[in-house]
C-alpha cells in the first residue's frame, strides 16, 4: 500500500479480514483511547503528589529522592505486572523526580 495514502475503509484502519471483526476492533479500541486518557491524567495526578513529597523532604533539608521508598514500589510493579512492570514504575518514578 502506498504509505502517503490514508487507511479508508475499517479493514484498512483495523487490520480486520472481515467487518464483523474491524466493528469489534474499532469499539475496543475507542475503550483503549478513553483507557489511555485515564491512565495519563493519574500519572500526571501521581507527578503532582510526588512533587508536593518532594518539595517538603527537600525544605526540611532533605534529598530529593529516597531510595527505599523507591524499592517499595518497584516491588510493588513487579509482584503486581511481573518483570515488565518494573520497567514501568522506573519510568514513572523518572517522570515523577527526574533521571538520577
Ligand atoms: O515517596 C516519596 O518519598 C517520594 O518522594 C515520591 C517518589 C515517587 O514518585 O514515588 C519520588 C521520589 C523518591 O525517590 C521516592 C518516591
Amino acid at each position: 500500500m502506498n504509505t502517503a495514502t490514508p487507511a479508508t475503509t475499517p479493514a484498512e484502519r483495523t487490520g480486520a479480514r472481515t467487518p464483523e471483526a474491524a466493528e469489534l476492533i474499532g469499539g475496543a479500541r475507542e475503550r483503549i483511547d478513553a483507557l489511555d486518557d485515564r491512565i495519563i491524567g493519574l500519572v500526571q495526578e501521581r507527578m503532582a503528589v510526588s512533587a508536593v513529597i518532594q518539595e517538603a523532604r527537600i525544605s526540611s533539608g532533605g534529598r530529593r529522592v529516597n531510595l527505599s521508598r523507591e524499592m517499595e514500589i518497584l516491588s510493588h510493579y513487579r509482584d503486581a505486572l511481573g518483570k515488565p512492570g518494573t520497567q514501568l514504575a522506573m519510568t514513572l518514578l523518572e517522570l515523577c523526580r527526574g533521571r538520577v
